[in-house]
Order: C-alpha cells, then structure tokens, then sequence
C-alpha cells in the first residue's frame, strides 16, 4: 500500500478537531481535487476542461478565499446546536463564502456546490466532535434538511433542472447524509489497499461516483443524455479494472473526449470528490495513520 505523504501543515488531533485544523483540510481537499489530473471534462492541469471561464490558478485562489468562511461554519457547529439558528448562520456563512469567491474569481462559479458540501461537513464535524462518518453525515442531513428562514429566493441551474428532470442535486446529496461521497471514500480506500498509485486512487474515486450520481451540472448542459453518456462512461472504466489499466486508461480518454465534445463538465461529482478527500483527511488525522 502506498504511503500517503503527510499534509502540510497538519497537526495530528489529540482531541476533537478545532475550527482552523477543519478549515485547513476542507482547503486542502479542494487544492488537491483542482490538482488532480487527468479529470473528464474538469477543469486540471492539463487545462480548463469543459469551461471557457475557469483555469486551474482560479480555482486554487478560489479555495484558499474560502478558508475564514470554513472556520467561521466550524466554529458555528462547534459551539451551536443541530436546529434552525445554526443552519441559518450556516446559510448567511455560505452567501458570504459565495460572495467572497465571486470576488476573488470576478464573476466566476468555481465552487459554489463545494461551499455546501464541505461547509455542511465541516459544521457537522466540530458538531459531532469526533470521526464517525454515520455522526458526521447524519448532522449535515439534519442541518441540510433544515429550512433556512433567512435564505433569499434565487434562480438557479439547480432549480432548473429539478423542474426539468426531478434531479434532487446538491440539496439532495445533503439531505441523504452524502452518499456519494461515502460511495468516493470507499472507492478510494479499496484502490490503495489493492496496491494502487494515490493518483489512480483518486481518479477511481471519482469515476465512482460519476458513474452513480445524478450531476445537475451534467443536466443542465446536456440533458440525460449526457448524464447517460458519463455514467456509462465512467463504469466503463471501472468495468476495466480501473484507472490502473491499459484497456481502463483508454476508456478514460475516450470518456474525456466525449464529455469534452458534448461539452459537460462533471462540477458534482468533482465537488463530492474534494468531499471524499475532506473525509478521508480527517479519518487519517483521526486514526493517526
Ligand atoms: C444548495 C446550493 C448548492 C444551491 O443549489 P442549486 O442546485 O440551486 O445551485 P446550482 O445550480 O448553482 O448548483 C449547485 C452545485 O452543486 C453541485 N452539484 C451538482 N449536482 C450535484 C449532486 N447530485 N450532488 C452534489 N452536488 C452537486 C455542482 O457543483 C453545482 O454547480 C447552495 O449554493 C446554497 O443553497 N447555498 C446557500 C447558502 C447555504 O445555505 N449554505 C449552507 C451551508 S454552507
Ligand atoms: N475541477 C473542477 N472543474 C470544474 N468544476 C468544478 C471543479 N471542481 C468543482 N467544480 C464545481 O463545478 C461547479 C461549476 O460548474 P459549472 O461551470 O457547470 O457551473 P455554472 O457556472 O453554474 O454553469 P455553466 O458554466 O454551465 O453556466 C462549481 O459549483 C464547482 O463547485
């Protein structure tokens, strides 16, 4: 098994994990789900992906705006009950990390959905005090279930496409205690225990949960039929044996080729795969491995 290289500047907990410690990892996931490379249609090293108006250097100043905002949600779960005064200053949180990435990346949504799964996650985590996933996930359905009172009405791709295809989205994934990125956890950890590169345990993760979940950035670009095309797509790959394989590594190119012509970008799946990464640092902070 491949020994993972520790993270900069982490600490190993001694006790429950504080605020800043859960900012710096929520940080990190997303720095190294950007840096990722090659990913289907998202944007990498290699290039902007699926997308006229992002790169790889916003989405790095991107995350790295967002790291008060994580502490202030850690530090709301940390010290708040799971009830409606906590999923509001969540939300007012969330509206200012947004606001605050839209000026870092002039107008650009870089990570809009990762502000609400990592934001949920990281409350959940300083909530619950410990690392129990079931815990973790069940306090980020509960908030994420809670109606924010303050939340102003806007339209969005997600609406839009709940209207169109009944597609439940990032809320969706909240609510059910985020399976998916459970599905990437799992994903990742069994291609390391098989003896695979970190790499391709990252990108194995990922497809993993492409190939399952109902993206609405996918939707919304394509339709079902391109979210048909990357799910078949991905499984394809995984059916392969995997990132790990010759037969898997060109069924990725040719995966990458489809999504880049139909023009579709997996942003779900990616921000569930920094998730996956957010979870998967803190077990091994927790675990001291
Ligand atoms: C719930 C959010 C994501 C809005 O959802 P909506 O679907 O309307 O928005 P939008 O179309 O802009 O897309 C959301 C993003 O979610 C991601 N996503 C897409 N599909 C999925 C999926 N199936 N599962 C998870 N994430 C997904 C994509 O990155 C997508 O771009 C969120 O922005 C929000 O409500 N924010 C308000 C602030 C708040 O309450 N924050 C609380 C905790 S931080
Ligand atoms: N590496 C990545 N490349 C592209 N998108 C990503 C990446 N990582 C996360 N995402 C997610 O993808 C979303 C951006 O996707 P997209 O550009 O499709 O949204 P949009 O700007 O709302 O829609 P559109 O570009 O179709 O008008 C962000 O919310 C972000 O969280």
């Amino acid at each position: 098994m491949q020994t993972l290289e520790p993270l900069p500047h982490a600490v190993r907990f001694q006790a429950a994990p504080v605020p800043c410690e859960l900012a710096a990892l929520a940080v990190q996931a997303l720095v190294d789900e950007a840096e990722l490379t090659p990913k289907p249609g998202l944007v990498d090293r290699r290039g902007s992906g699926a997308h006229h108006d992002l790169t790889l250097d916003l989405m790095l100043s991107s995350a790295r705006t967002l790291r008060p905002f994580f502490e202030a949600m850690a530090a709301a779960g940390l010290h708040g009950r799971v009830d409606h005064v906590l999923r509001e200053e969540l939300g007012s949180l969330g509206r200012d990390a947004e606001a605050a990435m839209l000026v870092t990346t002039c107008g650009v949504n870089t990570h809009r959905g990762a502000i609400w799964a990592l934001g949920l996650l990281v409350a959940a985590t300083a909530r619950t005090g410990g690392f129990d996933l079931d815990e973790i996930g069940g306090a980020a359905a509960q908030l994420a279930k809670t109606p924010d009172r303050q939340a102003p009405w806007a339209s969005s791709h997600g609406a839009n496409v709940l209207l169109r295809f009944g597609a439940t989205g990032a809320r969706g994934e909240a609510i059910a205690g985020f399976p998916h990125a459970r599905l990437g956890l799992r994903s990742l950890r069994a291609a390391r225990s098989r003896g695979c590169g970190e790499r391709t345990a990252r990108l194995d993760a990922l497809l993993s949960i492409m190939s399952r979940l109902n993206d609405t950035c996918l939707l919304h670009r394509g339709g079902t039929a391109t979210l048909e095309a990357a799910q078949t797509g991905a499984q394809r790959v995984l059916d392969l044996g995997g990132y790990e394989t010759v037969a898997g590594r060109q069924a990725f190119a040719a995966l990458d080729a489809v999504l880049m012509q139909r023009w579709a970008s997996p942003g779900g799946a990616a921000d569930l795969l920094a998730a996956t990464l957010f979870l998967d640092s803190l077990a091994r902070q927790w675990e001291g491995d």
